[in-house]
């Protein structure tokens, strides 16, 4: 029986997963690597150290299974995207750390593009908006800081990748310089009109053409992995950034269908179809994966700390042993006792892109309890994630009819209950919860002919959970606009 192999690779983890034709897992395999927080607001990543975790549990997915690896019928790649890295092409060694999508070291970069009125050209053409998230300004950073680099990438012997580039470029023993459209269109060098680099995003982030790989459809196959890596080769057939990847995994294949993903941060994506429609209320629009030769577009309201706030309730303040405790901690009091938590602990992105904002508490008393932070730090994920709703359904003219949830944190049902009530929107669990890897392998599978069709995949998606909306309207008006004054307090804080 054959597979398809997806490589995941995260934030925080390295995984790969093996899914057959019916769509059931095979086997997964996951391994951690190591976070760098060099200087405050600054986050990086070993490259070498993605690759080798990789690397390794593949290696170890593909022995922990019973099929050989001739039966592989395809790779397929998603990964974290934004993060920034630029190799030397002829060693293969990045001459500096990858930059992270979360590090906001090129703020003041940013904030002096604005200050020069470049946000709308950028957002015309790129669907994005000015900030330290994308590639574009951690390119002349690193160009910048590394002597000799800005010479090396004009002669052509550096290349730039996000993370998709930099596996497929170890993956064919480097053989294959490319990037998916999907994972090109968050690097605000790409033009999401006709697909291309374009030469005025270019030179306004002095960025060498030389650098850049060449963009391929996130459906297709690509090329051939070195047949050492794994015994023999195994064909390379899609790639899609994880949240986009995700979308596709969720099935949100019609216009007006959106998924949610709670991780480290929460991205929401609303399918456009065809139409790459401009948001006026500061979402991005950016490339969507799909087999279909003509590109797809979405909205997407990218939020940055979401589970990672869990995570600092667990590591930072030492509240949790685990993340999964935060649930029955938040449950044992019926409300947050007026305590309202921001956590802009890296800024804030959609729809207040703020880089200056910082996390902020309101509302403590005498009685707040450890229990009462743990719930506030939920309702605080799900009110960012009501202000993206409310923008994309503003920016659509239409209201959502459900949400499509999945990520590490949409296991917690108070959170997912929480949600629906304040959206005054259906929230829906499927079954399948490795939704971005599916989306990866989906591609693959589509790619290589192991899945037929679409429609052979649409039947795979399946309902765990709805979670109906439950509070009455005026409740939720109260509740959102306390939140709303909370938000104005964490606000530009940096520069106050
Ligand atoms: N039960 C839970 N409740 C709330 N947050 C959780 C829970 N389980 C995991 N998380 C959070 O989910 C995140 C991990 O989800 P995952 O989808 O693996 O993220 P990523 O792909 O960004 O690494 C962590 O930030 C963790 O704190
Ligand atoms: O790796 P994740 O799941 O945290 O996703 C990161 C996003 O792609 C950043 O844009």
């Amino acid at each position: 029986m054959s597979f398809i192999v997806a490589l995941d690779q995260g934030t925080t983890s390295s995984r790969a997963i093996a899914v057959d034709e019916k769509g059931s897992i095979l086997g997964i395999k996951q391994k951690e690597f190591t976070q760098h927080f060099p200087r405050s607001g600054w986050v990086e990543h070993d490259a070498n150290e993605i690759w080798e975790t990789q690397l390794e549990v593949t290696r170890a997915l593909l022995d922990s299974i019973p099929q050989d690896v001739s039966q592989a019928a395809g790779i397929g790649i998603t990964n974290q995207r934004e993060t920034t890295l630029i190799w030397d092409r002829r060693t293969g060694q990045p001459i500096h750390k990858a930059i992270v999508w979360q590090d906001r070291r090129t703020s003041p970069i940013c904030q002096q593009l604005i200050a020069q009125g470049a946000n709308s050209m950028v957002q015309e053409k790129t669907g994005l908006l000015i900030d330290p998230y994308f590639c574009g300004t951690k390119i002349g950073w690193i160009l910048d800081q590394v002597d000799g680099a800005r010479d090396r990438a004009r002669s052509g012997e550096l290349a730039f990748g996000t993370i998709d580039s930099w596996l497929i470029w170890n993956l064919t023993g480097g053989r294959l310089h490319m990037a998916d459209v999907t994972n090109a269109s968050r690097t605000m060098l790409m033009n999401i009109h006709d697909g291309q680099w374009d030469d005025e995003l270019l030179e306004l982030f002095d960025v060498p053409r030389e650098l850049l790989p060449d963009i391929r459809p996130a459906c297709q196959v690509y090329e051939e992995t070195e047949p050492s890596l794994f015994g023999q080769a195994i064909k390379i057939a899609g790639s899609a950034g994880d949240q986009q990847a995700a979308l596709f995994g969720q099935n949100c294949s019609r216009p007006g269908m959106a998924k949610n993903t709670y991780g480290t941060g929460c991205f929401m994506l609303m399918n456009l179809g065809h139409q790459p429609q401009a948001s006026k209320h500061k979402l991005l629009t950016t490339i969507a994966a799909s087999p279909d030769p003509k590109p797809s577009y979405a909205f997407e309201g990218s939020v940055f700390i979401a589970g990672a706030a869990v995570q600092w309730l667990r590591d930072g303040l030492g509240i949790i042993e685990s993340s999964s405790d935060v649930e029955s901690l938040a449950a044992s009091v019926k409300d947050t006792d007026g305590v309202y938590l921001v956590p802009a602990f890296s800024g804030l992105g959609a729809p207040q892109w703020d880089p200056e904002a910082r996390g902020t508490i309101v509302g403590i008393t005498r009685g707040t309890t450890r229990a009462h932070l743990a719930r506030a730090t939920l309702e605080g994920i799900a009110f960012q994630v009501a202000d993206v709703l409310e923008a994309m359904q503003n920016d659509a003219g239409e209201k959502i009819q459900e949400l499509r949830v999945d990520g590490g944190a949409a296991q917690n049902d108070l959170l997912m209950q929480f949600q629906a009530d304040i959206m005054q929107t259906p929230v829906v669990r499927p079954k399948m919860t490795e939704t971005t890897a599916m989306g990866a392998a989906y591609l693959a599978g589509l790619a290589t002919g192991f899945f037929p069709s679409l429609d052979s995949i649409e039947s795979i998606w399946e309902v765990e959970r709805r979670f109906e909306p439950g509070m009455k309207a005026t409740e939720v008006a109260n509740r959102r606009a306390r939140w709303a004054e909370a938000l104005k307090r964490s606000q530009h804080w940096e520069s106050v």
